[in-house]
């Protein structure tokens, strides 16, 4: 037994070389090698070796080897396929390899394998292109090398109690949840993060002290993860070694995100556009604000224009009223312009917020809500405006509640919104085919998506265009409210009871009645 001192490669002569064991182990490389490669080991010398029971997934370092080639021939090239229990190794002529193979095959034992080294010529080798891995990064990955000092990065894990490393499975950091930039700080341990898209995979190596930048494409599309190892099998200049792991510790920078995802990789993001899940009051009343109450005074003569007929199954609930009824309708948006076309025509008009009734308990004798409480933005408002119509309604007084539908669809027809659109599919001045699909509401730094007017809504809370007649185009805020969806909001209600729930031309309806009072 020798060794050798300045690599701690232990050497052990096993004297196996020309025995049965190494012939078979000869013979099962050579079927793997063809297989794998598509290249034939050769009887005879070459250039070209083949370590038949040792590469980078036995465990082996290239540095071990290039202390044991290097003691040998003075040039040389060291091909370590990465996936692979075998390497290669090309030496200048037959004589470097014959010498390799004669002080290698079945003699030398390295530090962590089981067995004796097993050597084959080969006709050739792998190309080095072929053996390495991918080494471009996805589309929006930065790494920036040496991010912070060895002294920070010791301040940093100095203050830290950490487990043991066991690994991150892959994962696409939730879109909804987190803004498009994620940062990574790696510290103390190197090791390789594997990115996956479809069937590309990409290790990249996180040196410590880095900063890993995920943006875009691979912040959105790609999954990131670390396998659980000790060890990480990494490019170097001279080609692919195997690197021991030890324990890293990574800091990861996220920004939480206020409104819906508008990423360009919609089948990996998880934003549904409900408002429910990021509008808080005070965010709702500016959105309603912008968004409904000042485009209505904006386009209130031309919305106005636009409704010409009372809508049948209103005019009937309106007919059902006893003469003298004293009715409410909780009805027009409050902007003055609109309420201005209804006082003109001669009717009593009130601006108020229907969050806040002006009128008192039990004062009336029905209401109406044809296409309002749509226009607010959270679930709490809509259950208010329920309750506030309810509240100033007399003892089984009647309320009719119109809402839009999500469903435009039913029972195999189209309501007339969408069939609308189908028959003026040339009149582009009447349908909005834009196709901007978002819009970043500043004000309350949420994003919501833009509906494509006459169309399937996509969306429970959307943003519809209204196109004015000289072609200027205004958003409104809608939730459009899915079946048993507003009977539900009904039924949290007090002192009321649902007489009717139907669906009419793409809208849900409700017709309810204010209990008695108990005494
Ligand atoms: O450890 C890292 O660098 C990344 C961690 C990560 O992917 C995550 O927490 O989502
Ligand atoms: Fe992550």
């Amino acid at each position: 037994m020798s060794s050798s001192d300045e690599t701690n490669v232990i050497i052990e002569d096993h004297k196996e070389r020309n025995d049965k064991k190494s012939l078979r182990k000869q013979k099962r490389a050579h079927h793997r090698l063809l297989r794998d490669m598509n290249i034939k080991c050769s009887d005879r010398p070459t250039q070209h070796l083949m370590i038949c029971n040792g590469g980078l997934v036995t465990g082996i370092k290239r540095e071990t080897l290039q202390c044991v080639l290097d003691a040998l021939i003075s040039k040389y090239v060291l091909i370590m396929p990465t996936g692979k229990s075998y390497c290669f190794i090309t030496c200048n002529s037959k004589e470097d390899a014959t010498c390799v193979y004669n002080y290698i095959h079945g003699r030398i034992k390295l530090p962590g394998q089981n067995g004796p080294l097993y050597v084959c010529y080969t006709e050739i080798v792998p190309s080095i292109d072929n053996v390495m891995s991918n080494s471009t990064f996805p589309p929006g990955l930065t790494l920036i090398e040496n991010f912070v000092t060895k002294e920070q990065e010791e301040t940093l894990l100095t203050t830290l109690n950490w487990e043991n490393e066991c690994g991150i499975p892959p994962h696409i950091d939730t879109h909804s949840v987190f803004e498009d930039t994620i940062l990574s700080l790696s510290l103390g341990s190197a090791c390789i993060m594997n990115f996956k898209k479809e069937d590309r995979n990409i290790n990249v190596l996180l040196p410590a002290r880095s900063l890993l930048i995920m943006t875009g494409e691979a912040r959105y599309a790609w999954t990131h993860g670390i396998c659980p190892r000790h060890s990480d099998v990494i490019e170097t200049e001279n080609g692919t070694t195997m690197q021991e792991r030890g324990i890293r510790v990574s800091f990861t920078f996220r920004k939480v995100r206020r409104g819906g995802c508008c990423c360009n990789f919609k089948e990996y993001c998880d934003t549904r556009f409900d408002t429910a899940t990021f509008v808080d009051a005070k965010t709702a009343s500016g959105l309603e604000d912008s968004y409904v109450h000042k485009v209505y005074e904006e386009i209130s003569n031309h919305f106005s224009e636009t409704r010409r007929k009372q809508w049948p199954n209103v005019t009937k609930f309106l007919g059902s009223l006893e003469e003298g009824t004293l009715l409410l309708d909780m009805g027009c948006d409050r902007s003055s312009g609109l309420a201005d076309i209804c006082r003109k025509r001669s009717f009593e008009v009130l601006q108020c917020d229907c969050l806040y009734l002006p009128y008192r308990n039990n004062s009336v004798d029905a209401v109406i809500s044809i296409a309002v409480i749509h226009h607010l933005s959270t679930r709490e408002r809509r259950r208010r405006a329920i309750s506030e119509m309810v509240r100033v309604l007399r003892p089984t007084g009647k309320c009719l509640i119109y809402v839009w539908a999500k469903e435009q669809r039913k029972d195999s027809t189209d309501s007339f919104y969408l069939k609308y659109g189908k028959k003026s599919k040339d009149e582009t001045e009447k349908i909005d085919r834009s196709e901007i699909s978002h819009e970043r509401i500043s004000e309350c730094c949420l994003t919501l998506p833009v509906h494509e007017n006459r169309t399937n809504f996509v969306h429970s809370d959307m943003l519809v265009p209204w196109k004015k007649k000289g072609g200027e185009r205004f958003l409104r805020y809608y939730h459009v409210f899915q079946e048993d969806e507003l009977a539900k909001l009904c039924m949290e209600v007090s002192a009321v009871m649902i007489k009717e729930v139907y669906y009419d031309q793409g809208n849900w309806c409700v017709i309810l009645e204010k209990c008695m009072k108990i005494a």
